[in-house]
């Protein structure tokens, strides 16, 4: 058993050499080269990204990532963060939101204070999403929009700034261009909120003539081959189009064909929704590239001021919170939307004729698409899609109402789609044909009418409503009651053909 006093000896002698070694090492190791060991040791002893002490530095930077970026619109760096950050949650993470959103997977988005650490090239970066108001005069109705912020040691600024970020921005990029799931933006208070585009329409399932769906098809195509002439001639890359049919020929199915084929996310402006010209402008800037912006009912959605009388009715443009008609020019035009690249246009109406020709004029509506009633084609195409029948004797009697008769491809396939065995179907197609021809069943494009688009409109529904109260009560010289259905029928015909073109 040594002695205390060979105890001390021996700590007297290994304190000195460790004195002597620190100063050895003070004088002959550069300050940069002994925090790298330092920096190198705590990392393997205690893992990178604890969050202890050691690696919490004095020189930490903070950058907020706003969902909104004031002058440019929607943060797209925001958006690539969010869909960049699910994938480094681990197992530290132990509060999260679990939700199927548009796509069938389970996401997973962190609840609360919560924050996520992601590793790159060696960094420790610790994200965290909170909520923040804003209260814009431009959007007074806004929603709370959120801010994500990034921490990080100081010394590597640099790296996050030219590196780490423009490497999640390029991910996005990549996932967004060989995506699967497209979303659909709809406006609510102010803000565009997103859902999954999951209307399986396509070019191939659309009921329409050939040459048409073809010429459609040439037009994207060329649209999107065309980006350095449009940087040539200095437009913006964006093209319009004007899609007229009556209710249930197909308008929607085409622009969510156009969306599916080009993989274009879906922008659906409600202008009545719109308060102000600053309101369309922010809503249009906070539109994303390679996306359709979709301004339905065109004709009857808006109550756009006239240019005329524009500068005269500035204060009523105020009261009434309502935008212009040339700021919806202007806008279009691409004026609002600097740098915006690859943006298709589409306006739906039913009523060509009512639209300012200004609207129409190419350069803002570039392709006008008339959408039919039923064709022979169409029916084909129908059939092939609900009763996988590329031919069938009974065609022949179809195709012959068909030429005759007025039927939407909505009509058709809600026939088609009635019972499972093809004969019977085609044969109470033709029943249903046959009734039509004689004049004896069009209630059901009478009801489809109604409920897309006479019952939202307050004008044309009172006038309905009195003319079913016309019909329905007979008068005097009527000895027939059983008058009253043919009677209400006659006059929805004539109703029709007075304050509509649409049926
Ligand atoms: N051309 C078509 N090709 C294939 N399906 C169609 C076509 N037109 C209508 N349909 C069918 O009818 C339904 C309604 O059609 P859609 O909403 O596209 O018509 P729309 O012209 O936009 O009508 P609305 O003006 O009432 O909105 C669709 O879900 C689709 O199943």
């Amino acid at each position: 058993m040594p002695r205390a006093s060979a105890w001390f000896e021996a700590y007297a002698t290994l304190s000195t050499a460790m004195m002597l070694l620190q100063t050895a090492i003070n004088q002959f190791i550069p300050v940069s080269v002994r925090s790298y060991i330092m920096s190198r040791l705590k990392s393997f002893f205690f893992g990178i990204g604890t969050g202890t002490v050691a690696d919490v530095s004095n020189s930490l930077v903070t950058l907020t990532i706003p969902e909104v970026w004031e002058n440019m619109g929607r943060n797209k760096l925001y958006d690539a963060v969010k869909e960049y950050l699910p994938s480094k949650i681990s197992s530290a993470n132990k509060n999260l939101r679990v939700g199927v959103g548009g796509g069938k997977k389970i996401a997973m988005e962190i609840e609360g204070e919560g924050s996520i650490v992601d590793v790159f090239d060696n960094i420790t970066l610790t994200w965290s999403c909170s909520e923040y108001q804003r209260g814009s005069p431009i959007q007074p109705y806004a929603r709370p929009v959120y801010v994500l912020t990034l921490s990080f040691n100081e010394k590597h600024r640099e790296k996050v700034m030219d590196s780490y970020l423009p490497h999640i921005m390029n991910k996005h990029k990549v996932v967004k261009k060989g995506k699967k799931v497209l979303k659909h933006y709809t406006r609510r208070s102010g803000v565009w909120q997103s859902s999954a585009l999951e209307h399986p329409a396509t070019f191939d399932t659309v009921a329409m003539e050939p040459a048409l769906k073809n010429a459609i098809l040439d037009d994207l195509d060329r649209f999107l081959r065309r980006k350095s002439f449009y940087k040539k001639v200095g437009k913006a890359w964006k093209r319009g189009y004007l899609l007229c049919g009556p209710p249930g020929t197909g308008k929607t199915s085409l622009i969510v064909a156009m969306a599916n084929y080009l993989k274009f996310d879906v922008y659906d402006l409600e202008l009545s929704g719109v308060h102000s010209n600053a309101d369309l402008m922010m809503s249009l800037r906070n539109t994303s590239n390679r996306s359709i912006l979709v301004v339905e009912d065109i004709d009857c959605n808006i109550e756009v001021q006239d240019r005329s009388g524009e500068d005269g009715n500035r204060a009523l443009n105020h009261q009434f919170k309502r935008f212009t008609l040339s700021c919806l020019l202007n806008s279009i035009d691409g004026l609002w939307t600097k740098g915006s690249d690859e943006r298709i246009i589409v306006f739906t109406t039913n009523h060509k004729d009512q639209i300012d020709p200004a609207l129409l004029r190419p350069g803002r509506m570039d392709m006008h698409i008339n959408l039919s009633f039923c064709t022979i084609n169409g029916f084909r195409i129908l059939a092939s899609n609900y009763l996988d029948v590329q031919s069938h004797p009974l065609f022949e009697p179809i195709d012959r109402l068909l030429k005759k008769l007025q039927v939407t491809p909505a009509v058709v396939a809600e026939e088609l789609m009635k019972n499972d065995d093809v004969d019977v179907v085609l044969s109470k197609f033709i029943n249903f044909l046959e009734r039509k021809e004689m004049g004896g069943d069009g209630m059901k494009d009478i009801a489809h009418n109604i409920n897309a688009h006479l019952l939202p409109k307050r004008k044309e529904s009172i006038a309905f409503l009195l003319l079913v109260t016309c019909s329905l009560s007979p008068a005097a010289e009527d000895k027939d009651k059983r008058a009253a259905p043919l009677r209400f029928l006659q006059l929805f015909q004539l109703f029709v053909s007075l304050f509509s073109s649409r049926y």
